[in-house]
């Protein structure tokens, strides 16, 4: 199943099998009396007081429409009354309930009370996707990624390692023509994103092994695309033909861990005989974190499966925001987008020249405009419409105003709203690459307050695309390490032109679909 694919499935058909089971539907989501006195106390948009299965057709028709029905949502109860809203939707066959900003404080209570897990597992529809539960229930790999990619001193050993890779695969994907060529972006971004990947995830040399490469990158595709489509069918037709959607991603996962095992069994040999090398990777982090849990757990079967789970959150989340770096830096309007990258380069330029390169966390550090650019990339173009969910797991939440959540209600927060909301950024529908950097131009750090500056790893009431609280992404001082040097690598040696159609994003469902027919046209300076 391809992304083009996905943009045209035949929504008409899912209408159908919706009324089809329209009975099942209601039942479902009348059965809990605590849960409809929720939905009762709480307001509706755009879900007409009266008609045939008014209900019924708004989660159906949500597949087109959520995002219209958030942004309303958020526009006339978030923002004037300060309340949650209620927001139909098929990824829960039923409703979410939509907080105001002023609840993002419960993405700081104990997950025994509030957890977004569940919904996680549900949004990437795991079970489907991976036969081994031990693998998404049992996050020992996140547990490493906490424990160690969240140190100033293990990123900063990284910085040399992708500066090489990020060259490496340009040179390689991106070419070194001084003429032009027309490639698709999507692609093109995706595959350096992969690169980078796989080197952290498993080091020299099997990180360059072409057919691992775009295995890899397939694999990714194939399950988000398969993701989406499994997210847009009632809940209850899904163990039906769940399995049968997921069958290309289990097919690239399958090629993935014939190459993947042999290499996580000879790595396990090394670190039992203590000969480990120089290896700097999340798999020679992960062993000992594997050997610890238990003898089960070295199996290398599941390390592999482990390194594949966490390779596609890096190629997707990651080749995501490159692309669109790109695609908004590139598409912006002819005038603003000299300014920005003639900022830009002269930027890249002195930096690279005092650190004698992009190679160490102190030089990346010093590209604010590079770091504004992707932070305003990461806040216009939303992956999703909603997220952050929360599940309540144990009593009831309190949400003021007499709203109690019961056990089974799902909240989110809608953060595209959020980050397009004109009282947090002025013109927000504008591509401002340096909103973030500009009142800064100039200053020494000695004029500016501790934490006073929003960097792209902030994470701010106004700026939740790394999440917020407790939850916050803590792979993110990876993430703009690595995308601001392969931003910064761009912006130094190649020109580029969006070609083709204006880029036009699209929801599915809650999900912005990844741009994957955007043409651009490369060529390396001379
Ligand atoms: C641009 C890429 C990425 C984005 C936009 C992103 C965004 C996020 C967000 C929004 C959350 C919070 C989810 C929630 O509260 O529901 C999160 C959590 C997480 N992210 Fe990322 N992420 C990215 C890349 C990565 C990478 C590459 C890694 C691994 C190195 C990673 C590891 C994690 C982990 C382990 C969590 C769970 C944290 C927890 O629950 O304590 N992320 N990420």
């Amino acid at each position: 199943m391809s992304w083009r694919q996905v943009d045209q499935l035949p929504l008409l058909a899912l209408a159908i099998i919706g009324i089809i089971f329209i009975r099942r539907l209601l039942s479902t989501l009348f059965q809990d009396r605590d849960q409809a006195q929720v939905w009762a106390k709480l307001e509706t948009v755009n879900v007409p007081s009266s008609g045939i299965f008014s209900w019924t057709r708004a989660v159906v028709g949500s597949i087109l429409s959520i995002a219209q029905n958030t942004h309303d949502g958020y526009e006339k109860i978030c923002k004037v009354k300060d309340r949650p809203f209620v927001l139909p939707t098929m990824w829960t066959g039923g409703a979410v309930v939509v907080l105001p900003p002023s609840l993002l404080h419960l993405l700081n209570r104990p997950d025994s009370e509030l957890s977004g897990f569940r919904a996680l597992v549900e949004t990437i529809q795991l079970p489907y996707m991976i036969s081994d539960r031990d693998i998404y229930e049992n996050v020992i790999h996140f547990d490493v990624i906490r424990k160690t990619l969240t140190k100033k001193d293990v990123i900063g050993s990284l910085a040399a390692t992708t500066a090489e890779e990020v060259d490496v695969a340009f040179r390689e994907s991106w070419g070194t023509a001084e003429q032009w060529t027309t490639v698709n972006g999507w692609d093109a971004c995706g595959r350096i994103i992969t690169r980078a990947a796989l080197r952290i995830l498993i080091g020299l040399p099997l990180c360059r092994d072409e057919m691992l490469l775009e295995q890899s990158r397939l694999y990714a595709n194939s399950l988000f695309a398969g993701t989406a489509i499994i997210n847009c069918l009632p809940p209850f037709v899904r163990p039906l033909v769940g399995s049968l959607l997921a069958v290309p991603a289990k097919y690239y996962q399958a090629r993935c861990q014939r190459l993947l095992v042999p290499f996580v069994e000879k790595r396990i040999r090394m670190w039992k005989e203590s000969k480990e090398g120089d290896n700097n990777d999340f798999l020679q982090w992960l062993i000992p974190k594997c050997a610890q849990a238990g003898p089960e757990q070295l199996e290398p079967k599941k390390i592999a499966m482990r390194l594949l789970a966490l390779n596609t959150m890096f190629i997707f989340a990651m080749g995501y925001v490159f692309a669109h770096s790109v695609l908004d830096l590139y598409g912006s309007p002819l005038e603003s987008k000299n300014e920005f990258l003639t900022g830009l380069e002269a930027e890249c330029k002195r930096v690279s020249t005092k650190h004698h390169g992009l190679s160490t966390k102190e030089a990346v550090d010093s590209l604010y405009r590079v770091d504004s650019a992707i932070r305003e990339s990461m806040r216009i173009s939303d992956v999703g419409v909603t997220s952050l969910p929360l599940d309540v797991v144990s009593g009831q939440v309190d949400l003021g105003n007499g709203i109690h959540i019961p056990p089974g209600v799902r909240m989110v927060f809608p953060t595209q709203p959020i980050h397009l909301d004109p009282d947090y950024h002025e013109y927000p529908l504008r591509f401002d690459a340096f909103r973030f950097s500009r009142k800064f131009e100039g200053l020494l750090e000695s004029d500016q307050q501790p934490g006073e500056r929003e960097l792209l790893t902030s994470t701010t009431k106004s700026f939740l695309a790394f999440g917020y609280g407790r939850h916050g992404c803590p792979g993110r001082w990876f993430v703009a390490q690595t995308i601001k040097q392969a931003l910064a690598y761009v912006i130094l040696n190649y020109d580029v032109e969006i070609t083709g159609k204006p880029i036009k994003r699209k929801a599915l469902l809650n999900m912005m679909l990844p741009p994957t027919d955007a043409q651009i046209r490369i060529r390396r300076k001379s």
